[in-house]
């Protein structure tokens, strides 16, 4: 687990806020690194100077009340908003020695490393193989197709390999394995949200970024979720959005609290946050007294 030794905020003006943040350190790398992070949407601001180092390996929670920015500070970890023509973005995030705001990066690179799995989950309508593979192919890390073969280069051996290991890895292997071809869509919610973690993985991922990835499961679905979470944090960066308090609580390393005005207002330790949390609007919100 990575020890985030030190962390607080209470000030109510950004200046404020930047001025109290301690030097903290954590065990291991950092994956991603935040810095100066504003986010507008048209004239709105949803995310006000956001600082913060994600380590790698981990699982990062990002709780805080409905609109407070969580999900738009998510998807601003792989440039997702560049999709929301509305959106402005200031600032860098810092991945690989890179700023991946910087013109010149990859897109399509950018979000092989730094995947995503969304709230429902949302199979490709096709079997189960192809729901894995399908990146892969489309990347031409794989080629099963029929030129391929009349060329000598048949990757179906690669394939069953990947289909296998990225299955296993998304803790999925032992419900599918004996129905390979069956259309996705045929599987429960608790698996098709598995399946598509593992499409996630197919393309060799080093961070999963996750909006509420088990909000539409049932609890036996949401505890597989939740121990697969766990798991995979041993191989890669986990950072996870979760409305569920006791849920960030058991699954994350490291929380980090928004609050109303999408302003970062704590981040540390797990541990810490929910047993001594430094400022009390956070205590407040973790406590139940509002959100
Ligand atoms: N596409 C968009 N266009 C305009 N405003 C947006 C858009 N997406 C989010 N917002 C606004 O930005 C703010 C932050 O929204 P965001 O969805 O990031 O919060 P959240 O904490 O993830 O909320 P929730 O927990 O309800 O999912 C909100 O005021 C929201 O209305």
């Amino acid at each position: 687990m990575s020890q985030i030794e030190t962390q607080t905020t209470t000030g109510e003006t950004e200046e404020q806020i930047r001025d109290e943040w301690l030097e903290y350190e954590f065990d291991g790398e950092t994956a991603l690194s935040v810095e100066d992070l504003d986010v507008f949407y048209g004239n709105d601001q949803a995310l006000q100077s956001i600082d913060m180092d994600i380590p790698e390996k981990s699982v990062t929670a990002l709780i805080g009340p409905s609109g407070c920015g969580k999900s738009t500070f998510l998807r601003c970890l792989n440039r997702m908003n560049d999709r929301i023509d509305a959106a402005r973005v200031e600032g860098t995030v810092e991945f690989a020695g890179e700023n991946i705001y910087d013109d010149d990066v990859n897109l399509v690179e950018l979000r092989k490393r730094i995947g995503m799995v969304f709230q429902s989950p949302n199979p490709f309508p096709k079997s189960i193989r192809e729901n894995i593979s399908y990146g892969p192919r489309k990347h031409g890390d794989i080629d099963t197709g029929l030129v391929a073969r009349l060329l000598g280069r048949d990757d179906r051996d690669e394939e069953e390999e990947l289909v296998e290991r990225c299955l296993r890895g998304a803790a999925l292997w032992d419900e599918v394995h004996d129905r390979l071809d069956d259309n996705a869509l045929g599987l429960s919610g608790g698996q098709q949200q598995r399946l598509c973690i593992a499409r996630a993985l197919a393309v060799g991922p080093d961070v999963l970024l996750m909006d509420e990835p088990a909000s539409a499961l049932d609890p036996i679905a949401t505890s597989k979720i939740e121990d697969l979470v766990e798991d995979l944090a041993e191989e890669y960066t986990v950072v996870i959005v979760t409305h569920n308090m006791q849920q960030a609580a058991r699954i994350s390393d490291q929380t980090a609290v928004f609050l109303t005005g999408g302003e970062l207002v704590e981040y540390g330790d797990t541990d810490q946050i929910f047993e001594n949390p430094q400022s009390q609007r956070v205590e407040d919100y973790i406590t139940g007294k509002f959100g």
